[in-house]
């Protein structure tokens, strides 16, 4: 009962994302293989087509990723893009030209709309973008050119008769300005109905769910944060009562947040088990200073807690709010680096001899948040910026005491209120204050003070493996500063932190 499906075969592409990314925007449904994959893995009476990204090998090296041949006879049309392309030519016969310098960046082609299907109804002279040094210089027998540009004897081709479509520049990145309708003519050369969309994952997912749950009972952590609220609503449609879902307050959340969360889930029934077990984790962590450390001490005592509440359940299933981005980075598909790192229920299914339930391995952030909508999730939660699993733990450095946590509370909750009343929340990625473990001297109202200092970080970003730091308006952040130092005790001086990712890092340990 799987929806029509794309293949995407991974050979290691920095856009790989993209390719998926831009299929759903199209109402098609892609799914990634490593590039190992084989014909009888990736065939189905629900394959539609089969992509085959980019790399970073050349297919002149010896060992550099190959195809299985088979996958040519599986009788669905092909498309490959950049190394996808230099492979399918290498196999079939074609020339390759192994250059020493890289062409990077916008280009023009010279496209034969009138000799393709991939081209077709669209203009001859199109801005791409390329990313290669190899190229081929002959196409194979059966094969016909179908555009170039003047360093690039073959910047697209095609074989109708066998279905392989071939492009050496990306459709997937926006600089190439007709990306999106080469990609479409493929999916409707495919026979791709394109009604991939929010409802009706939501209706499939709930069959999907009843019937790997059945009569059984499932406990889910819900941390507040987009993907397990998402997971809770949608295990809640399909389950009902036979989910319970567990809230542990570490102590070192938000200022209110469980009272929050708690305000924004009463609508809907769920049954939830609210654990206050700060004085537990806070006691754990006093004196702890090193950042690893304190990760372990909290991830240790998450598990510990977690084991402890959810035992009482008797739960057959634990619930988790994996999306998509986390499949990829877990599995090192293509080599993604893995830069986050999930720090609480990695572990427990083991432990707890539980079976998992995971409705949103499928979804891109957007996505989840547009399923979020659809059940019924509030705006506000659905917008949420990302917030760590060691929550405030990270954006303490030094030692984490009960006083210093509230401190940070209170402005972090100054700087969120401005930013969302001045719509700003919404422009930015990821935002959050932060309290240095510096003493510096102020004067208030004639009185010498020697108080903390407060660090204040915004950053937009893509996929927060690389992050930019928010340009936020000066009267902003000084509205937002002068209200932490005369609203917050403890507090008598704010900076605003400049520092991009790469070389810095979003959260400061
Ligand atoms: N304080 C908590 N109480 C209960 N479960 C938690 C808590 N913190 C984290 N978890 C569990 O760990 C999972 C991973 O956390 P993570 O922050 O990656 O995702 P999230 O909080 O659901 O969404 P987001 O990425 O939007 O913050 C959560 O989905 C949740 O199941
Ligand atoms: O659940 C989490 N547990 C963690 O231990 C953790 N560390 C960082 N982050 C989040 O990951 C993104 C990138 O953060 P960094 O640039 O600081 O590595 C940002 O969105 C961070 O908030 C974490 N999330
Ligand atoms: N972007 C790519 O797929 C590059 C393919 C190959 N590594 C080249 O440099 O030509
Ligand atoms: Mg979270």
């Amino acid at each position: 009962m799987h929806h029509e499906r794309i293949a995407i075969i991974d050979y290691g592409s920095q856009y790989t994302r993209l390719i998926t990314r831009r299929l759903r925007e199209l109402g098609a449904f892609g799914l990634v293989y490593g590039s190992g994959a084989t014909a009888a893995e990736i065939a189905g009476a629900d394959l539609k087509g089969v992509i085959l990204s980019g790399g970073p090998n050349s297919v002149l090296e010896p060992g550099a990723p190959d195809l299985d041949p088979a996958i040519l006879e599986l009788g669905v049309p092909i498309l490959g893009i950049c190394y996808g392309q230099q492979l399918l030519a290498r196999n079939l016969g074609g020339q390759l030209h192994r250059s020493a310098s890289r062409e990077y960046g916008k280009a023009e082609i010279q496209a034969m709309p009138e000799h393709s299907m991939l081209f077709e109804g669209l203009p001859h002279a199109q801005q791409v973008w390329m990313s290669h040094g190899d190229h081929v210089e002959a196409a194979p027998a059966g094969f016909t050119v179908t555009a170039k540009t003047p360093s690039v004897p073959v910047a697209a081709m095609e074989d109708p008769k066998r279905g392989i479509y071939c492009l050496q520049f990306h459709p997937e990145v926006t600089h190439s300005t007709q990306g999106t309708p080469l990609l479409l003519n493929f999916l409707r050369h495919c026979g791709m109905s394109l009604d991939w969309n929010a409802g009706n994952f939501i209706e499939e997912k709930v069959k999907a769910i009843r019937e790997q749950v059945g009569q059984g009972t499932v406990v889910l952590g819900l941390s507040g944060g987009v993907d397990s609220s998402v997971a809770a609503l949608l295990l809640h449609k399909a389950i009902g009562k036979q989910l319970t879902c567990v809230f542990v307050d570490h102590g070192l959340m938000r200022k209110d947040e469980m009272k929050q969360v708690q305000a924004y889930f009463a609508p809907f029934e769920l049954n939830v088990i609210w654990v206050d077990a700060s004085e537990e984790f806070l006691g754990a962590l006093a004196g702890v200073t090193d950042p690893e450390q304190k990760r372990k001490i909290i991830g240790g005592k998450f598990i510990e807690v977690f084991e402890r509440e959810a035992g009482k359940v008797k739960a057959d299933f634990l619930g988790q709010g994996t999306t998509y981005p986390d499949v990829i980075e877990s599995s090192g598909i293509g080599g993604a680096i893995l830069v986050k790192s999930h720090h609480n229920v990695g572990g427990l299914p083991e432990r707890m001899k539980l079976k998992l339930v995971e409705p949103l391995r499928e979804l891109f952030k957007d996505e989840v948040r547009a399923t979020g909508l659809a059940l019924g999730l509030p705006e506000e939660m659905n917008q949420r910026h990302p917030f760590p699993g060691p929550g405030l733990a990270v954006r303490l450095p030094g030692a984490i005491t009960r006083e210093r946590a509230t401190i940070l509370q209170n402005a972090d909750a100054i700087f969120m209120q401005e930013l969302k009343e001045s719509g700003w929340y919404r422009k930015t990625s990821q935002a959050f204050a932060v309290l240095l473990p510096v003493q510096t001297v102020g004067i208030m109202g004639d009185e010498r003070t020697f108080e903390w200092m407060c660090a204040l970080r915004a950053v937009t970003s893509e996929d927060f493996m690389t992050a930019d730091w928010a340009r936020l308006p000066h009267e902003l952040l000084d509205r937002i500063a002068q209200r932490i130092v005369r609203e917050v005790k403890g507090i008598n001086r704010v900076v605003y932190d400049i520092t991009s990712k790469p070389p810095a890092t979003i959260e400061y340990e």
